[in-house]
């Protein structure tokens, strides 16, 4: 029998742990083995806007297992569907973009739990999840270890914010300054004061919940800053950005002329 694969980075935010975590997007199992050994807390495997798909994901899954950074799927939606692939292939952390009511909280709880709690699809004969049921209890015991972290990102969210937060089931909720900025009339400017203003009030109803947020920040002071108002799990950095920083900068270097690409990440405020 198989050990009970235990979430480490479930019981940190529970326990009120700070987790820094790295954004991964590259959408390889090389370089995301890569980023797991740096040894982050917490490394996101982006489904949503990296060029990810379930059999990708499966295979950085893989290769980050055996380091000590926790793994964090985020999906493209929250259907139902895909929740149900993504746990059997073993992803423990799920996050989901784009959340906005209490009902959607609680549809995608639903989605991470077995009948008679919610509807995910028996499947744990195939799945890696449970290794092929050589984890015994996998059924009765799998939400215990399944996190699952709602994304707030848009002016209807933040609205509902709180009681997201609340919902059971929900263990974190993550800012996204992107798209919150675009739909508060800011696109591509997440360091807008109205802006800003809202992560900072959000972060603050989220946290009289007991229930963990989250955020990422690109740039060194923002990030310090979310960790010092103790936003708990904070992503400060991501391959792709630190790559296209690194080989731009490299180039200049040794080829000056050419027009450095704008610092996207200071463009974009993160
Ligand atoms: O809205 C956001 O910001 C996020 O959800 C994070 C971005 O999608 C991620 O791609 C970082 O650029």
């Amino acid at each position: 029998m198989s050990q009970f694969p235990k979430n480490s980075f479930k019981k940190a935010l529970a326990a009120g742990r700070q987790q820094v975590g790295l954004w991964a997007a590259l959408a390889n199992p090389y370089t995301a083995e890569i980023c797991a050994a740096a040894n982050f807390d917490w490394l996101l495997l982006d489904a949503e806007h990296g060029p990810n798909d379930l059999p990708l994901i499966l295979s950085q899954l893989q290769a980050v297992a055996s380091y000590g950074t926790h793994a964090v799927v985020r999906l493209p939606t929250g259907e139902a569907d895909l929740i149900k692939q993504y746990l059997d292939i073993g992803a423990t952390t799920l996050m989901i973009p784009m959340v906005e009511t209490i009902v959607d909280a609680e549809n995608l709880v639903k989605a991470t739990r077995y009948p008679p709690l919610g509807i995910r699809g028996v499947g744990s004969a195939l799945a890696r999840a449970s290794r092929w049921n050589r984890v015994s209890g996998y059924l009765s015991r799998s939400a215990d270890e399944i996190c699952l972290l709602v994304q707030v990102e848009s002016r209807r969210g933040l609205e509902n914010a709180q009681a997201i937060a609340r919902v059971d089931g929900i263990d974190g909720v993550f800012i996204g300054p992107s798209d919150l900025a675009a739909s508060l009339g800011h696109l591509g400017n997440t360091g807008h004061a109205e802006v800003e203003h809202a992560i900072d009030l959000v972060v603050s109803a989220i946290a009289k919940t007991g229930k963990a947020s989250g955020i990422l920040a690109f740039d060194e002071a923002r990030a310090r800053r979310y960790l010092g108002c103790g936003v708990q799990f904070v992503a400060v950095g991501s391959d792709v950005s630190l790559l296209v920083r690194a080989i731009d900068g490299l180039r200049a270097k040794f080829i000056p002329n050419l027009p450095l690409s704008a610092d996207r990440s200071a463009e974009a405020g993160y």
